[in-house]
């Protein structure tokens, strides 16, 4: 089954809200918890605990792991284990982007279901240009895994880049949105090519009803609300991940609470 195929139907069952883990020095000290790696491990495993088994997918933050070093990724390595086992999809949320040579090695890391990192899905970055990402494109179609490309970030910095003209008169961002519609193009229920665009973008005219699964991040503790995602996103609300980290985390570590902000998320977002 393609990514498109299980994100659809996960997004059917258990709702479209994604929660991102990421374990902030500030956080871990909110909890009670040592700024290290037992903190990293306590926290980040209490988390799946707590939404795994109930949200359609859990977005972990690959920099909050990476920054204790390889004791870190192997802490990674279970955030990921632990929430495929309890029904959850995972997006590893890494933004890598090279050369393709080097983007071959990034989908290697991630998407081959070999790989002590494999997941759902990630994220990348175009901006050494959209066919520097095609190995992770092409490693994702191979293994039934999904892709997710920055194309208008919720980050007040993204629209220097991402709102410049292009030769043919078209925002850099829209233009990375054309290239999903070609890769989305006939694929039912949804393809497996994503797009990263912010709940805080405000207007835009571009057509993000591209027939490929949006992950908008900036719900929540960034200011996006339920109605932001409908304005922006119009016609294509269906296809939209809302993701949120600090909003969910800081109710930690009680894991009901926790997870009633995952239901009450979807029940604001599926109304
Ligand atoms: O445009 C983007 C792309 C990714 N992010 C990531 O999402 C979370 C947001 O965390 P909150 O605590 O809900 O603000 C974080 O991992 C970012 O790296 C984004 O915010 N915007």
């Amino acid at each position: 089954m393609t990514f498109g195929a299980r994100l659809h139907a996960a997004m059917a069952d258990r709702g479209p809200f994604c929660v991102g883990i990421d374990p902030h020095a500030g956080l871990l000290q909110e909890w009670g918890l040592s700024d290290d790696v037992a903190g990293l491990e306590r926290f980040a495993l209490t988390v799946v605990e707590a939404v795994a088994p109930v949200c359609s997918v859990v977005k972990p933050q690959s920099a909050f792991y990476e920054r204790f070093g390889s004791r870190g990724i192997a802490v990674l390595e279970r955030v990921v284990a632990d929430s495929r086992a309890a029904g959850a999809l995972v997006l590893l949320d890494v933004k890598r982007g090279d050369i393709g040579s080097t983007s071959q090695a990034y989908a290697d890391a991630y998407l081959d279901p070999t790989s002590p990192l494999a997941s759902d899905a990630i994220t990348v970055s175009p901006y050494l240009g959209f066919g520097s990402i095609s190995p992770m494109i092409d490693t994702a179609r191979k293994h039934d895994a999904g892709v997710f490309v920055l194309a208008l970030t919720s980050n007040k910095e993204g629209p220097e880049v991402q709102a410049a003209r292009t030769e043919g008169d078209q925002s850099v961002g829209g233009l990375m949105i054309e290239h999903l519609r070609l890769l989305n193009a006939g694929a039912e229920p949804l393809g497996s090519f994503g797009a990263v665009v912010g709940a805080t973008i405000g207007e835009t005219d571009v057509d993000l009803d591209f027939n490929g699964p949006i992950l908008a991040p900036g719900y929540g503790a960034q200011g996006g609300t339920p109605d932001d995602i409908r304005r922006i996103f119009g016609p294509a609300t269906g296809n939209v991940l809302a993701s949120s980290s600090r909003e969910v985390l800081r109710l930690g570590p009680d894991l009901s609470a926790m997870r009633d902000a995952v239901h009450a998320a979807n029940e604001a977002l599926r109304g």
